[in-house]
């Protein structure tokens, strides 16, 4: 019997992972021994929930939102507004024409009010905007449908439309590369102007899709400090560690050499020592999946390339990593 990370940690932090309808089964072991917290990897996401226009599909988001309840997992409501897996019928008129923002904010309203109205008192928190910061140049935003047509006012609306459908859910803002100076200092000016405009943001998700050196811990330290002074909470959201570097694109390994897999376990072992010391503002610690059978890595960067980015083997046993991680 090997230890059970959620009891490990269940002082510090909730123990989370992405999941799928097919994960829920073929995962279900691990899932259930080790985790209480649960995010739909897909399957609540715009794409999926309303493919068409007032056209609500929830059968697979309930199916994961009635797993995680009846193992008394609580679940991360992924995502509410991307500029990704979202619809095109979301940004055209009936004439074919690009909406305007009234338009816009109309049918964001009415997914953003089903979809929370769904799950109130079942979903404790969502991501309502993921990833709308800009990576690179000056612009603060990322150039989007959302942003071309609605400028900054799609975030502060999905963020208030959210609140008003559950005003006990907590809402974050999430994104990736966030560790890294100058997109960290986007994604600060982003929250503490909300904020400083009442509107309600609660927490901050860092992605945390890592690689076995960077971000480095001194930039996951400061990205911590920066956000958590901004009073909101923090959730760990997707997180992996990759065994390639994001410009590594080598394809020839059919398993991690045993350099990788050592130190990838020295890494999450520090890794989660310092996601222990600020265990007062980081209340959750997701894996964007749990074990390497399954990863969205397998696909990206590189296609088809295998990748090992997480605590169990693709047989479902733990790695040297979950040994360095296993003791609180
Ligand atoms: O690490 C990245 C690099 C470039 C673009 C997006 C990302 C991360 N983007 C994440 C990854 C997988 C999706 O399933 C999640 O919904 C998304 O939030």
């Amino acid at each position: 019997m090997i230890p059970s990370l959620r009891e490990v940690y269940k002082e510090h932090f909730r123990i989370g992972a992405a999941v799928s309808p097919i994960t829920i089964k073929t995962q279900k072991d691990l899932l259930v021994s080790h985790v209480n917290s649960i995010t739909a990897e897909n399957h609540m996401k715009f794409e999926h929930l309303q493919p068409k226009e007032g056209e609500f599909t929830f059968e697979q988001a309930d199916e994961i939102v009635h797993f995680a309840l009846s193992n008394n997992m609580v679940v991360r409501g992924h995502t509410l507004v991307w500029h990704n897996q979202t619809p095109p019928w979301m940004f055209y008129d009936r004439e074919g024409k690009v909406v305007g923002k009234e338009l816009l904010f109309e049918r964001l309203k009415a997914h953003i009010s089903t979809v929370i109205q769904r799950y109130k008192g079942k979903v404790y928190c969502w991501d309502v905007v993921n990833e709308a910061v800009a990576d690179e140049g000056n612009d603060l935003l990322r150039i989007s449908r959302w942003s071309e047509i609605a400028g900054m006012e799609f975030i502060e609306k999905a963020f208030l439309y959210a609140r008003e459908a559950d005003p006990n859910a907590l809402l974050f803002y999430n994104d990736y590369n966030e560790s890294f100076p100058e997109k960290r200092e986007k994604i600060y000016k982003l929250v503490k102007s909300l904020l400083e405009k009442h509107i309600p943001v609660d927490g901050i998700g860092l992605q945390a899709h890592w690689s076995l050196t960077r971000p480095t811990l001194e930039e996951i330290r400061l990205a911590i400090e920066r956000y958590a002074s901004l009073g909101v909470q923090l959730h760990i959201t997707e997180l992996d560690i990759s065994m390639f570097e994001f410009d590594d694109h080598r394809n020839d390994l059919i398993k991690p050499t045993d350099q990788m897999v050592d130190k990838q376990a020295e890494r999450y072992d520090q890794i989660f020592s310092l996601f222990k010391e600020y265990s007062d503002v980081i209340r959750n610690v997701t894996f964007w999946g749990i074990a390497d059978d399954y990863t969205w890595l397998d696909n990206f960067p590189v296609k088809q390339r295998k990748n090992w980015p997480f605590l169990f083997d693709e047989n479902h046993q733990p790695k040297p990593a979950f040994w360095k991680v296993c003791t609180c």
